[in-house]
């Protein structure tokens, strides 16, 4: 089985740790992506060299991603073609990068980080923001399409995920298309199946504690204002 019709109709668990979570370090990162796998994570989708290499050996396909911030630049999820490189060799399957059209730095083309994950034997999943993105994708190359990005280049984040995006790639691009970004209900994940997604990723409802704790603190009539 190749590793897009691994993840077909299921779910992937995306485990990365914001900056002040105790789980930023590997042994914790790889417990909690061990715990996903165990409830039926078909994949994962790792932040970093050293956490994807280390969720490749619970033998399950891994997205791998490396953010990295560049000044001038607002592109962070896998900027360069040397990031692409990094991931392939630390085991990932498909390799996930912006690809919402917005300047790379150093004026690096989308095709050549595209061309990058297929020397390294793995596939590309296309971050995209747009249909317009997604379509310029397939055209340099991309194997999976992703909502990662939708809410997240204009105006304010909303609560929710943007399933209609999910229907909009699915109606007019020709690869998978990955619903990501803001799932946090059975509801949501079931509505982007039926607007015909291939695979739900999952993060911080799932892999982020302190998150999960700042939501139900805040649903408190007292919620402490520090957090
Ligand atoms: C926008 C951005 O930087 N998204 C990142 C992409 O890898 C992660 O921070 C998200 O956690 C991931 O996309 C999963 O989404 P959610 O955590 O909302 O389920």
């Amino acid at each position: 089985m190749n590793v897009a019709d691994a993840i077909r109709g299921r779910l992937v668990v995306s485990c990365q740790a914001q900056d002040r979570s105790p789980f930023t370090d590997t042994g914790h990162m790889m417990a909690m992506a061990a715990a996903a796998v165990l409830g039926g994570a078909a994949g994962l989708r790792g932040q970093g060299v050293a956490h994807v290499r280390g969720m490749v050996d619970l033998g399950v396909p891994v997205v791998g991603l490396v953010k990295r911030s560049t000044p001038g630049s607002p592109v962070y999820i896998t900027p360069g073609e040397a990031d692409v490189t990094a991931l392939t060799r630390a085991g990932a399957q498909i390799v996930a990068a912006d690809a919402t059209g917005r300047p790379r730095p150093g004026g690096e083309k989308l095709a050549d980080l595209v061309a990058a994950a297929h020397t390294g034997g793995a596939l590309f999943m296309a971050d995209v923001d747009t249909l317009d993105a997604a379509l310029a994708a397939v055209d340099a190359g991309a194997d999976l399409v992703g909502t990662t990005l939708s809410g997240y280049t204009a105006g304010p984040v909303p609560d929710g995920p943007d399933v209609a995006l999910v229907g909009r790639l699915s109606r007019h691009c020709p690869v998978p298309v990955i619903a990501e970004g803001r799932y946090r209900t059975r509801t949501q994940v079931s509505a982007a199946f039926d607007e015909g997604a291939w695979a739900v990723v999952v993060g911080t409802a799932i892999s982020d504690p302190v998150n999960t704790t700042r939501r139900f603190a805040q649903a408190c009539p007292h919620p402490r204002l520090d957090s």
